[in-house]
């Protein structure tokens, strides 16, 4: 795993468009997996502005959806789809067409999550996953004590994480859905590239746990020690709890150009 400490959010959200804008430039119909929440809007924004400058193109570029509530109408202005769209295709200039993600008003919601998971292999796996992290750990929605090799399934929220998302809903707790779908933590590791960004002090104990804990369950990112490709980028406050910082710092310093993240 790579740790990457960043001034702030917005040289975080650089470092990553410009991971996905070299994997863009590599492979044309790359399949980037996207994450919601306020964390990875500095990441959209700017690669929108490599859009606009002519620096990517994306008109090839392919987008699946990490987790969705349930129960949402899809127009919801909150559902994940409705984000997705809002903050990720439209900018970016990509289509419907190009967009893969869990229907989250499916009858069937066990069979929606299988056949999502199911598409995403026969898309080809997902080339690059941003993640966010909640303040308990949980990447998508694979909350604490979820399987480590779980496959996209129906979660129930924990409370922390729906008085966390209660800002989305007017404030209101009550109208956070009790139930998501999430790609498991199984899903997830395989993707080729993991790149989780986080923000802020209240996420520094999950980063701590996520990086120098043990892996465990409990902390459901700390999955991320499995996978080969993966890279945990942070600004200061956010790394407050991190004892290696110094030697991440030291490491990334020295890194050779060429290695990308
Ligand atoms: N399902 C999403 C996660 O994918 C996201 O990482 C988390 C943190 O959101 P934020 O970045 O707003 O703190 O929120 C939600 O729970």
């Amino acid at each position: 795993m790579e740790v990457v400490i960043v001034p702030d959010a917005k040289a975080g959200g650089e470092l990553i468009a410009g991971a996905m804008a070299q994997l863009l430039r590599r492979k044309p119909d790359a399949l980037l997996g996207v994450a919601t929440g306020s964390t990875p809007l500095p990441v959209y924004q700017a690669l929108a502005d490599q859009v606009r400058s002519g620096a990517v193109d994306t008109s090839r570029a392919r987008i699946a959806q990490l987790d969705e509530y349930v129960g949402l109408p899809a127009d919801h202005p909150e559902s994940y789809r409705s984000v997705v769209r809002r903050e990720v295709l439209e900018p970016l200039g990509i289509g419907p067409d190009a967009f893969m993600g869990p229907d989250g008003s499916a009858e069937d919601v066990q069979a929606a999550c299988e056949a999502y998971d199911k598409a995403l292999g026969e898309a080809g796996g997902i080339d690059l996953q941003l993640l966010g992290i909640g303040t308990d750990g949980h990447i998508g929605f694979n909350e604490p004590c979820s399987s480590l090799v779980s496959r996209t399934r129906i979660k129930t929220l924990t409370e922390q994480t729906r008085a966390d998302n209660a800002r989305f809903f007017e404030g209101d707790v009550d109208q956070v859905p009790h139930h998501v779908i999430t790609q498991g933590i199984g899903t997830i590791l395989e993707a080729r590239h993991l790149v989780l960004l986080a923000t802020g002090e209240g996420k520094a104990d999950a980063i701590a746990a996520t990086v120098e804990g043990p892996l465990a369950a409990v902390c459901p990112a700390s999955a991320l020690q499995l996978h080969p490709h993966a890279t945990v980028v942070v600004d200061e406050a956010a790394a407050g709890k991190l004892k290696f910082a110094d030697y991440f710092r030291h490491a990334y310093v020295n890194k050779p150009d060429w290695q990308g993240i």
